[in-house]
């Protein structure tokens, strides 16, 4: 699939053309870029900015037009008057899902749209939209009414749809208990979509909504659909955001790739720690990484076979792969249901030498006694998830290890958690050897 990205470029990365790269290639979808203004900002200030001229915009468009299937187009920064027009001409007769995304300031405060240009924008740019997403300031800003009691969402979304926009979605409108929400004008029906806020100042979180939006939408899916999709892309991406520069996080979105890099990173390492063999029990180890809000086992990567014990080795048996774990994936998935920042686990050994050392570091300990397993547990086979359950209910903080001294016929067994494979690694490093 290959997606246009129409916008300004970040140097740093964070929003803009380079941000969409890196959210188009997660996404595994081909990235075309036309840039109409080159600016200079990081984390922490914008600079200034220097638009195309009309000439190199439509000669950007008319390359990639003449050589490539486009199957769906976001509009990002657009800046001035000249560019908004050759954007128009370009795309006003195109029948593939354009996403516009209306930036007028960016989050460290620089303009990104001249205001001289808002008329031409409302005239040109808006009426191409089949969604627009502006958040709440924006969309205050292009209905020039402000959001009350009197002037609700709708009224406000209603009103940019009169300028031409098939569907509109006002983003970020915080709520009570720690909610924010997008509200959703689709043609003639309104609804809500609600969720948890992340108290996280970011750089890119409508670029990375609005990119998603489209690659559903090209993807075919509903305008419903491709909403939701958007919003878990945008919430997973703003969990991940990390502190590269001095100043805002910048968005980032962990791909499999980096999932299987990190896992695969952190067995190698465990395989190579000292005497490590006399920590893998009789039914051998698994180690598991799951993706952000696993729902199943298939979303937790773990090893196909186990790393098994060879004389004085460990080694390997068996490939990462996605609901390759059942036991410690099934353990990870209750932790990470209660601690939801805990996406890794390995199980290891029951040795009371073990114990002792984890009751020396400080690391958290908790357990539970398989002989108390209620009779349903046994015959509905859902031993585990009742165990860890048990383990957090009786523990005041994130356990950083469960274990279990076994039953009739049943090894006992230590589980160690973590937020990475690496932060896990960590704690084994404290507790084996
Ligand atoms: N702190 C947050 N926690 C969870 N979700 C958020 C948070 N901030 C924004 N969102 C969601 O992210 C999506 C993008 O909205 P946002 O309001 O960030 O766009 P924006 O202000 O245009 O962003 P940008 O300034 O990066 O262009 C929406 O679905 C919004 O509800
Ligand atoms: C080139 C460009 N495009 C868009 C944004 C908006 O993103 P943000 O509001 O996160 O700063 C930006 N800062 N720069």
């Amino acid at each position: 699939m290959n997606i246009l990205s129409i916008g300004g470029s970040d140097p740093s990365s964070g929003a803009g053309i380079q941000s969409d790269i890196r959210m188009f290639s997660a996404l595994n979808t081909y990235t075309l870029t036309v840039i109409t203004a080159i600016t200079s900002q990081n984390t922490s200030n914008f600079g200034i900015v220097e638009p195309v001229s009309s000439k190199m915009l439509k000669k950007q468009l008319e390359s990639l037009f003449l050589d490539f299937k486009i199957d769906g187009i976001k509009i990002g920064m657009v800046y001035n008057s000249k560019i908004i027009k050759v954007i128009y001409q370009q795309l006003n007769k195109l029948k593939i899902p354009i996403v516009v995304d209306p930036v007028i300031k960016s989050t460290t405060g620089g303009k990104l749209l001249e205001i001289n240009a808002v008329k031409d924008f409302k005239k040109y740019i808006i009426p191409l939209a089949t969604v627009i997403t502006p958040n709440k300031d924006e969309a205050e800003f292009l209905s020039k009414t402000k959001i009350s009691r009197k002037n609700t969402p709708k009224i406000i979304a209603k009103k940019i749809q009169d300028m031409g926009a098939k569907n509109v979605v006002i983003t970020g409108i915080e709520g009570r208990n720690n909610k924010i929400s997008d509200f959703v004008l689709e043609k003639n029906t309104k609804y809500v979509i609600s969720g948890e806020k992340i108290s996280k100042i970011n750089h890119g979180s409508g670029c990375n909504h609005s990119a998603a939006i489209v690659y559903s939408l090209a993807k075919k899916k509903s305008i419903k659909e491709s909403l939701y999709f958007a919003r878990k892309f945008t919430y997973d991406s703003i969990k991940n955001a990390k502190k590269i520069g001095k100043g805002v996080l910048i968005t980032d979105i962990q791909s499999e790739d980096k999932i299987k890099e990190d896992l695969s990173n952190a067995i190698n390492r465990f395989t190579e720690i000292k005497g490590i063999y006399k920590n893998i029990p009789e039914c051998q180890t698994n180690f598991v990484f799951s993706k952000q809000k696993p729902k199943s086992t298939k979303d937790v990567l773990g090893i196909s076979g186990r790393i098994v014990k060879a004389e004085k080795r460990v080694i390997v048996a068996g490939e990462l792969k996605y609901g390759g774990s059942k036991h410690v994936a099934t353990a990870l998935l209750s932790m990470n249901k209660k601690y939801p920042q805990i996406c890794s686990a390995i199980n290891l050994k029951y040795q009371k030498t073990t114990i002792s050392k984890i009751k020396k570091s400080k690391l958290i300990v908790g357990s539970y006694d398989r002989s108390l397993e209620p009779k349903d547990v046994k015959i509905k086979g859902s031993t585990i998830k009742w165990g860890i359950n048990f383990a957090i209910k009786n523990s005041k903080n994130i356990p950083d290890v469960i274990y279990h001294k076994g039953d009739f016929g049943k090894e006992p067994m230590i589980i160690v958690f973590g937020k990475t494979p690496e932060n896990v690694l960590k704690k084994i490093l404290k507790i084996t050897g």
